[in-house]
Formats: C-alpha cells, structure tokens, sequence
C-alpha cells in the first residue's frame, strides 16, 4: 500500500493528497459516528426518566445534531470519493501509459526489443485481467481508511469493552488480510509464469482484428485463429484461475472464522451486560464497534493492491533492465555530428550476430563508404544488406569491429544526433494512419512547419505530386480507411511516399540517405523514373541503395557485392561486369529473363 500511495503522490500530488484526506476524513468519520451512536442511545434512558446527573434536553440534542452531521459527512464521502478517484485515475494513466512505453522508446538501439524476458516485464507491466497498477491504486485509499476505520473502532471497543479483545480483533484482521495477500501471491506466481502464453493469444487476436485483415480472410483463418486466441488464452489462465479458485475457498473459511471472532467478542459483551458490568453507554458504543471493526476487514482491496502491486514492480524493472542488458555508451563530446561525415563511413572487420542466434550473419566485414559517394549493395536473400543497414544506422552495435563515422567509432556518438543525419527507407516502411502531409514531414518532425520548399521539392523528386493531389480532402487526407473520410493508397504509391519522406529528411539536413528496396513496388514507369533521378536525388548526399533489381543499382558510383558476411566484389557497374564474377552472373541471370527472341545481352568479358 504505501509503496503505491509514494507513486501516486509522485505522479499526481494534489489529488493523492485529496485522496487521502478523504480516506483519513472518512474513517474519522465513521469512528465518531459509531462513539456517537453509542453516546445517544446509552443518553436515552437517562433523559427519558430525567435522572439527575444525565443529559439535558439541550445537550441531548446538540448530540443527535452531531451524529446527524456525522451521518451527512458520510453520507458524501462516496461522490467526493468517485470525484477525486476520477481526476487521479487519469494522471495514473498518463503516467502509467508513459512509464510502460518510455523505457522501450527511448533507447536508440533496438536489440531489447526482441528479448522475451524484456516483453515479458512490459506485458506484465501492462497488466490485464485485474494485474493492473491502477487497480490497485484504486483500492489504496479503501485499504487506508478500511486500515484506519480498524485502528478507530478497536480503539473503542479497547475503551468500551475491553483492550485485549480489541487488540485480538485487529490481530485477526490482520492475519486474514495477510492470508488474502499469501493466496494473492500464488496467483501472481501463476500469472507471471504465463506471461508468454498471453502475448502469444494477445498476437492470434491482433493479427484477426487488425494486422493482417486480408491473408486472414483469403486463407480461410478466421474461425483458426479464433480459436486459437481462446486455446491460448485459456490455457495461459487456467493457473491462474485455479489459484484464484483456491482463494476463495480460501476466503470462505477466512470469512467463517472472522465471523466467529466477532460473535465471540459480542457474547462476551453481552455477557458482562448482563452481569452488569458494563454500563449501557459503554455496551451501545463497543457492539458498533466490534461490528466496524468485523467490517474493515478489506481483503478485495489488499489482493487487489497486490495484485497492482505486481504490475509496478514490473514497469519499475523495466528501464533497469533495459539499461542494465542493453546499456547505452556516452556519447563522445569531441565528435562535431551535425557535420558528419565530411570523409567516410567505415566498417572496419565488423562481425555482427543477432542476439541469442547462432551464427554471424557479417563476418570481418571491411566497407568504406566516401562521403558524397552513391554506393550500391547487392547480395542475394539473406545476405545481410538490410542488417548491415541497420548497424550504419546504430539499430545494433557490432558484435566485434567497429564503424567510424569520420574516425569516430559510431558506438561512441550521440546516436540521437547520428539517428537525425541518417533519412532512410527501409523494406518495411511506416505507413502513418496520419494525413498525407504527416506522411512526409515525420522524416524531419522538427522541421515539419517550417521548410515548405523542403516539401515541395521531396514530393517533386519523389513523383508522388498527382497522386495526393487527386485525393478527397488532397494532402489532409488521412492514409487509413478506418477513419472518416480516410484513404489506403496503393502499395507503390505508398513507397513513394515513403521515398518522399526521407527526401525531405534529406533537404531537412539529413546527410545519408539509405533507400534498402525502394523499387520493390513500383510499376516500370515509376522504377525508370527513379533510375533516371537517382544520381540527382543522391548527389550532395552519400547514399546507400539496395536492390535485386540492376537496373535500379547500375548508375551508382560503386557497387559492393555482399556474400557470406563480407563484401566479395567492389567496383562500377562495367568493372564488375568486366571481372565475370558473382555479380555479372546475377546480373546476366536476371537480363536473360527480359531477353526475348532474337534479342541478344551484351557481350560480357572473361
Ligand atoms: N531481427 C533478427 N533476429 C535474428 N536474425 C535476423 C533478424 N533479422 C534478420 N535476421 C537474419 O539475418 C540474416 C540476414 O538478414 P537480412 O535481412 O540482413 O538479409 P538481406 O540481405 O537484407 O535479405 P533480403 O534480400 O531478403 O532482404 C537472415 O538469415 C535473417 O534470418
């Protein structure tokens, strides 16, 4: 509980601190309002029969006015509640919201986000099913008064009645609610254990629902996938129903036995009533108060704050284990990045392999890049072009070698500033369900107001004009059909689109200009188009392009061969023809396939 109550009072002070007040106000409340009930009614007798030395009828009624405004003040506790409960849900779910996505965003390397354990914690962190923070946040200012409500009303009875019975009332509280919070834990053993088998329904329903609408109605997967989302959720909480199955059983015998508690107490006070020893006042205040007491016992709230309490614990791990696996070196000082590279980017005997494979997919790979040069990278699938994009772009650190950017080793700059020189397309580019114009600015969102030359001339290059233009609302159209008045674009209008976006991160500053397929999916008119350009739209830039298509890489100042993790061949187009090897019979293998009838291929050397 106070562990919860410390963040919300580091997220929302005010309304923790109203949240607060009201739970301390209302168990004050409900304390005095048991004292009350028990001083009127012990009063009545005496005023009635108009005893010397009892209440006057003055004083009787300034009473009953005081536990009628008790009552009142109660009575308003629930709307002030569901107020303050209100405003402080929504800071814990900006905060919650930030604490489970910031940890995961921030770093500029992307290796955590394919480790299991880490999407496990951020699953967890998410909590679903009641394991979420907020829930429990919820049941802290219920515990808190249910907690002082118990302190309050036991200290009556200790007055009242008797010290030991109270003192062994609030013990038997106390040990349910710890038994609650023990069969609580057993659950969130059993949640914690199937975090994977949650992510794995999680992803049946999303590709259903959402990612892949088409393949799943043109294979037939519909019903499949249904049913696996409801196998693999079942299966993930079977454990943990069958705990929490236990636990109420549990509860059962807990609530049996608090019960016989309080009855106890109250045959005891009944029985020192009637032998006389207890004068009525004293009896009227300690059985409400025995029953508030029987009443605090909170055990939803504490299994719930545990359970909460799970998910916290989770989303603090997070950024610690985040840094702790993938730690982020400072950045260099010295290196002057908004001018890199003036010279070259190299790869000097880099060797890379994906975390937890088991083989390198670069070995001892040697690659000068010259600034202001247009170099192509060819290779066949899985050769590791698109990898070794990723780690010119910082994605991933090499596993041994390194890649200096002008002499600097990459891994010791400002990978933030580095990130910003680097514009890009990559094979699985972003389609923003955002409007046409965000499409393109989001390559430089710094600049996205302020350099409409820059956006007119990234759409010009990248031919994507017409298009927009012929859309319902032009370029405020929004790129998603689920929205109203929305559009889906064509899978080659799309990429150029994505090409016009990382020109503008090109005339926004952005020094290299990486495009990893940015043919695949257009038409002959739009690839011959690029061809054409291409020495234009790289030219002030040092470029890397990626292709199986030659013609698309044949105009590039130099082309580099990749197989078996290095680079094999290097040299123009007509020098690597010229040597007959890897390349010229990759690129003879794809021309003989447009070679029709009496056409003949260029006659190759060697
Ligand atoms: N995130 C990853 N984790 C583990 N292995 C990966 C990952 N991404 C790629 N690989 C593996 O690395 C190898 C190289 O992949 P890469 O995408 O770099 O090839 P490529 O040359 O770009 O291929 P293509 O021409 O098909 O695009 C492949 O064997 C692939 O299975």
């Amino acid at each position: 509980m106070f562990t919860l109550l410390r963040y919300m009072f580091r997220i929302a002070p005010a309304s923790a601190a109203a949240s607060l007040g009201l739970a301390v106000t209302s168990s004050v409340v409900s304390v005095l309002l048991t004292y009350l009930v028990g001083q009127v009614v012990g009063a009545v007798p005496g005023v009635i029969a108009n005893e010397p030395g009892a209440l006057t009828m003055g004083a009787f009624s300034v009473l009953l006015t005081a536990l009628f405004v008790a009552f009142l003040v109660e009575s308003v506790m629930p709307s002030l509640d569901q107020m303050i409960g209100l405003n402080l849900d929504n800071h814990v779910h900006r905060a919650l919201a930030i604490g489970i996505t910031e940890p995961v965003l921030v770093p500029r390397r992307i290796a955590h986000l394919e480790d299991p354990e880490i999407k496990d914690i951020q699953e967890r962190a998410k909590g679903k099913a009641g394991f979420q923070v907020g829930r429990g946040i919820r049941n802290v200012r219920w515990l808190l008064s249910s907690r002082l409500t118990l302190l309050g009303s036991a200290a009556l009875v200790g007055q009242m009645f008797s010290w030991p019975i109270a003192i062994g009332l609030v013990v038997v509280t106390l040990i349910m609610e710890y038994y609650r919070a023990m069969t609580c834990e057993r659950e969130i053993d059993s949640w914690w254990g199937n975090t994977e088998g949650q992510r794995q329904a999680e992803y049946a329903f999303n590709l259903g629902m959402k990612d892949a609408p088409k393949e799943i109605r043109v294979f037939g997967l519909g019903q499949y996938l249904l049913d696996r989302y409801v196998a693999k959720w079942t299966e993930a909480f079977r454990p943990v129903w069958q705990a929490r199955r236990r636990g109420v059983v549990a509860a059962i015998g807990i609530g049996v036995f608090h019960l016989a508690a309080q009855a106890g107490a109250i045959l005891w006070l009944g029985r020192s009533a009637l032998a006389g020893e207890l004068p009525l006042t004293q009896v009227a205040t300690a059985v409400p108060a025995i029953l508030a007491v029987g009443m605090s016992y909170n055990g939803w709230a504490v299994m719930m704050i545990r359970r909460g309490l799970s998910a916290y614990q989770s989303m603090e791990l997070l950024p610690k284990i985040i840094a702790e696996r993938y730690p982020e070196p400072a950045p260099d000082a010295r290196a002057r990045q908004n001018e890199l590279p003036r010279k070259a980017i190299r790869f000097e005997n880099v060797s890379f392999r994906y975390p937890g494979a088991d083989h390198d997919v670069l070995s001892n790979l040697d690659l000068e890049i010259r600034a202001g040069e247009a170099l192509a990278l060819v290779g066949v699938n899985g050769a590791g072009k698109s990898t070794l994009v990723k780690l010119l772009g910082g994605a991933y650190l090499p596993t041994s070698g390194r890649i200096t950017i002008d002499g600097v080793d990459l891994a010791t700059l400002d990978l933030e500033a580095w990130q910003r020189r680097v514009a890009a397309i990559v094979q699985d580019f972003l389609r923003f369900p955002l409007p046409a114009t965000d499409n393109v600015v989001l390559g430089a969102v710094e600049h996205a107001e302020d350099l409409p030359d820059a956006f007119d001339e990234a759409v010009r290059e990248a031919g994507i004009g017409e298009v927009v233009e012929a859309l319902p609302a032009k370029w405020d159209t929004i790129l998603d059909k689920t929205y109203e008045g929305g559009v889906d674009l064509s899978g080659g209008e799309w990429q150029r689109l994505a090409l016009a976006r990382a020109l503008f991160a090109v005339h926004a500053g952005a020094s290299v200009l990486v495009l990893d397929e940015p043919a695949a999916a257009l038409d002959v008119r739009a690839e011959a188009r690029l061809v054409e350009r291409y020495l234009d739209l790289t030219s002030g830039v040092t470029s890397l392009i990626i292709s199986h298509r030659f013609s698309v890489v044949r105009d590039a100042h130099r082309i580099c061969v990749l197989d078996d993790g290095r680079i094999v061949e290097s040299g123009t187009h007509d020098e690597l023809l010229a040597q007959n090897g890897r390349y010229a019979t990759m690129f003879r293998l794809q021309a003989e396939r447009y070679v029709t009838g009496d056409e003949e291929l260029e006659p190759v050397d060697g």
